[in-house]
Order: C-alpha cells, then sequence, then structure tokens
C-alpha cells in the first residue's frame, strides 16, 4: 500500500493495476507472448514514463534510456535470473557485473574470430541454397514460382550455423528438417518468457526458474565428453570453451556445467534473434516493392567469385543499401520488445525531476523509442533511404539500440550482422521472390517469446530462381 500510494514513484503515471501488481492485466487473458503490446499502450496513453509495478517502471525516452544504460550502466534486473536453468549463471543471464566480466568467453566473439569462421558460415549457406531449391522443386507450379516457407527455413539456416560455428558441427536442420535442439529451445523460450511474465503465478506452483532442459544438457555434455575423450580439436566456438580448462589462473577456467551453459546461451541467443530478423526484412521487402528493387540492384552489381554461391564477407560490410535494409528492418521489428531490464542500484534523478529510488526496476523500451515520432520523421514506415550517408536528417543514433547498448550489449551482434549480409544477399542473388496476400496478413501478428516472432511461427513467400 505505502509502495502504491505514498512510495516516491507514486507520481509517475500508470494503470491503477499496476501500482500493485506488474502484470496485473495478465489476469485477465492477455494472451502468452503479448505483454509488450500493453506496455506500448500505456506508454501511448501515460508517455516516456510509466510506472509497471509497485517497485517498477518503464521507460522509453532516449536520453533516460542512455543514462540506465550506459552512463549509470546498472546492471541486468531481477527477470535475468530467471533464465538460468543450469547449475551456474551464464554470460547473458548473470546480473554480476564482477562475474560478467569475468567470462573467458568474449574471445569467442571477437572480430577477427569471427572473421576466421567464414567458411564455416558458407558451407551453411550453400546448404540453404540446395534446399530452397528442394522446395522450389517439389512446390513448383505453372510459373515456375513455387510457395515456400521462408520463415522456417531460416531458422533451419540460424540453428545449423549456430551448431556449425559454436557446438562442433551443423545440425542439419536444412536438409533433416528436425532436431531435438529446436524443439527444447523453443520450449526452453516459452518456459523463460511464462517465469518472467507470470511471476506470482510461478511463485505459487514454486517455480521460480524455468527448468533445466535436460535433452539440451544431455547434448551439449556429451559433445564436450567426446571432444576431451578423443582430444579432437575443431576451430568453432566451444573449444574456445574447452581450452579455457588448461587456463593458467583458476578463475578463467570453465568447468564442464559452466560450458553447457554458456553454449545453452549461444542458441537462446543466437539463432532465433538473428533468424527471424532476416525474416521481418523479407516481409518488409514483400510490402516494399521498391525497396526490394533498389537491393537488387545493390546486390547484382557485385559479382560472385568464380564457383562459388555466396559473397564474401568483404564484399557485403560496406553494401549502404543492404546495411540501411538490415538497420530498418531492426528499427521497425526490436528483437527484445519487451524492453531491457536493469536494476537501479544507487538513487537517480531521470530528466531533471523524476526520482528513481534504489531497488526500482526500469524497463527500457527501446523498439518504442526505435518508432517514435519525437525521434523519427514517418516513424512507422521502412524506409532504408534514411540509413544512407548522403540521408537528411541524420538518423537519431541515440533513439536506436537494436542490441542494447553500455556494457550489457550483445556480443554477438558482428557474427549476427554478417549471417543476416549473407543470407538476405544470397536470397535476393539467386531468387525472385513475391507475397502472397494471405501471408502478408498473418504476418502482421507478432509475439514475443524472448525474442520478436510471428504468431503464426511461419511465413510463406513465392519464389523461383532467377535463371528459370
Ligand atoms: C539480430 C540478431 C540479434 C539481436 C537483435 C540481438 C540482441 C541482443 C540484445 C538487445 C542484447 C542485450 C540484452 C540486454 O541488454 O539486456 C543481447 C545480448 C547478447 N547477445 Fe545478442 N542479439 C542478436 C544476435 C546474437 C547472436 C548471433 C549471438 C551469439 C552467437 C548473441 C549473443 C548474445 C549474448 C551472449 C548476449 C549477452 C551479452 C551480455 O550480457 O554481456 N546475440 N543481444
Amino acid at each position: 500500500m505505502y509502495w502504491a500510494f505514498f512510495g516516491p514513484l507514486s507520481r509517475i503515471p500508470g494503470p491503477f493495476a499496476e501500482k500493485f501488481i506488474s502484470g496485473s492485466e495478465l489476469f485477465f487473458g492477455t494472451k502468452p507472448g503479448q505483454r509488450f503490446k500493453k506496455v506500448i499502450t500505456y506508454h501511448q496513453k501515460y508517455g516516456h514514463v510509466v510506472r509497471i509495478g509497485p517497485k517498477a517502471i518503464s521507460v522509453s525516452d532516449k536520453d533516460i534510456i542512455k543514462q540506465v544504460l550506459v552512463t549509470e550502466d546498472f546492471e541486468k534486473g531481477p527477470s535475468y535470473t530467471r533464465f538460468q536453468n543450469g547449475t551456474s549463471a551464464s554470460m547473458l543471464d548473470t546480473t554480476d557485473k564482477i562475474f560478467h566480466k569475468q567470462r573467458a568467453i568474449s574471445p569467442a566473439f571477437s572480430i577477427k574470430y569471427i572473421k576466421s569462421l567464414e567458411p564455416l558460415f558458407e558451407t551453411v549457406t550453400d546448404d540453404f541454397i540446395k534446399r530452397i531449391n528442394r522446395e522450389i522443386a517439389a512446390n513448383k507450379q505453372d510459373t515456375d514460382f513455387a510457395t515456400v516457407d521462408i520463415w522456417w527455413l531460416l531458422r533451419c539456416l540460424a540453428f545449423d550455423i549456430i551448431g556449425e560455428t559454436s557446438l562442433g558441427g551443423t545440425f542439419n536442420m536444412l536438409s533433416n528438417n528436425d532436431h531435438i535442439m529446436l524443439v527444447s529451445v523453443g520450449k526452453l523460450l516459452r518456459g523463460i518468457d511464462f517465469v518472467i511474465n507470470h511471476p506470482w503465478i510461478a511463485k505459487l506452483i514454486l517455480l521460480r526458474k524455468v527448468k533445466k532442459n535436460p535433452d539440451l544438457v544431455n547434448f551439449v555434455t556429451n559433445l564436450i565428453k567426446e571432444r576431451v575423450k578423443n582430444k579432437q580439436r575443431r576451430d568453432d566456438i566451444i573449444q574456445i570453451l574447452i581450452n579455457t580448462q588448461q587456463a593458467p589462473k583458476e578463475e578463467d577456467r570453465l568447468s564442464s556445467d559452466d560450458i553447457v551453459v554458456e553454449t545453452t546461451l549461444f542458441l537462446v541467443a543466437g539463432a532465433e534473434t538473428t533468424s527471424n530478423t532476416i525474416g521481418f526484412s523479407m516481409i518488409e521487402l514483400c510490402r516494399n516493392k521498391s525497396a526490394l528493387n533498389r537491393l537488387r540492384q545493390e546486390i547484382d552489381a557485385i559479382e560472385l567469385e568464380d564457383g562459388k554461391q555466396v559473397f564474401h564477407q568483404c564484399q557485403l560490410r560496406n553494401l549502404p543499401y543492404l546495411n540501411a535494409v538490415i538497420n530498418e528492418t531492426m528499427r521497425l521489428n526490436t528483437i527484445p520488445s519487451n524492453g531491457l531490464e536493469r536494476l537501479v542500484t544507487r538513487d537517480i534523478v531521470i530528466k531533471g525531476d523524476i526520482y528513481v529510488p534504489s531497488g526500482t526496476t526500469v524497463r527500457c523500451y527501446t523498439g518504442i523509442a526505435q518508432t517514435h515520432p519525437d525521434y523519427w520523421s514517418d516513424p512507422m514506415e521502412f524506409k532504408p533511404e534514411r540509413w544512407l550517408p548522403n540521408a537528411d536528417p541524420k538518423p537519431d543514433m541515440g533513439a536506436y539500440n537494436p542490441f542494447s547498448a553500455g556494457s550489457r550489449n550483445c556480443v554477438g551482434k558482428e557474427f549476427a550482422m554478417n549471417e543476416m549480409r549473407l543470407a538476405i544477399s544470397t536470397i535476393i542473388k539467386h531468387y525472385d521472390i513475391e507475397p502472397i496476400s494471405e501471408e502478408m496478413e498473418v504476418a502482421r501478428e507478432t509475439r514475443y517469446f524472448i525474442t520478436l516472432t510471428l504468431a503464426s511461427s511461419s511465413f510463406k513467400i513465392r519464389m523461383k530462381h532467377r535463371n528459370s
């Protein structure tokens, strides 16, 4: 009662029920994966700073987001600890700054190391082309166009890339269409979402953290055992983690449990985040034919190396329109759409006169800032041109944080950008794509299960080989 009516947050506007229970609207039927939509409506009603719990606020003002994520660089909020489904915390879900700094995993994400993974990316992208070709051959209609579920194929691509680069070998999702890891990660993400968004139900059923997924744990544990037993070495990310076991300092060594936790994290943080963003770029390009044509012109102007089907990263890295399409896709389709949670650990004042006491959790709704008319003209329109070097006005980078900001920003950014450039350029170079009107309608329904996704988990387009 004190916190609801008299506490220091009582001046901050917000829905009445949320003064008492965070997420109280979920009692009244907000469907799983849709809490973020509710919070967006709160911001539309109450402005950039909204109270969303007895000791919780949500912010969409770019200066406050910067203050919380970068200047104060507050630790991650308590929701992240509910991700922890192993015996130890991982780099993603730890709230402990010292532990986070000491993680020996950073070399796996250095630009130099990611560059060395290029041949592995290429092998899997070749499989991606083969799979699309098989789909087209099997479903071809009179016009040479075939209906292809690109959302699903991109998921297979992303899982196989993580398998190949991080976990000792592809999961062969592109050839077999099935792997226990994909199902397990899907369950894990939905479990985490439930525990985070229904803390009161989770408490009632004594489910404080999402349960360990035995399939995931067994898969990775066996992989590590095999590597260590057979003294096999492979130039991939799990090898970097296994190598830490020989580190001179004890605190730099990762136990087998730690490695299981960190590698599971790659699947949670690295697969659907990237595949869904590429999927959203396909949706945006299907909606915006002129952008599709302009991108095609740019891609067509570069030559594939003789005998190769995919481009080298160095050919793609600086393509202005390709990067603009990716940036604009991420601006409109925010993967962390439920906001980035931080715990205020010392009293602060935001926006000059709003007092926020230590102990408050702050959700930085970067997705709202990325589409707010205060910062963007035609904020809901897909306009890659706003990212081109000669754009006027220049994009407001303070209001654009698709990979977060501060010390806990995304370590996989370079990895993700490489994968997105490669997949999009490959599709555009080799195939004609066309929208299917019913699918464009279905694609409007989104959900958030730790990653923004489509409610249908599927998006079909018409594809045909450009040579046909
Ligand atoms: C388009 C694709 C991606 C997007 C939009 C994305 C977004 C994000 C965001 C917003 C965060 C920060 C969360 C926070 O501040 O609370 C994050 C953290 C992280 N991401 Fe990504 N990510 C992507 C791809 C990847 C990939 C491919 C990997 C790994 C292979 C990865 C690994 C991680 C890890 C390990 C963290 C935790 C970093 C830390 O806490 O220090 N991400 N990501």
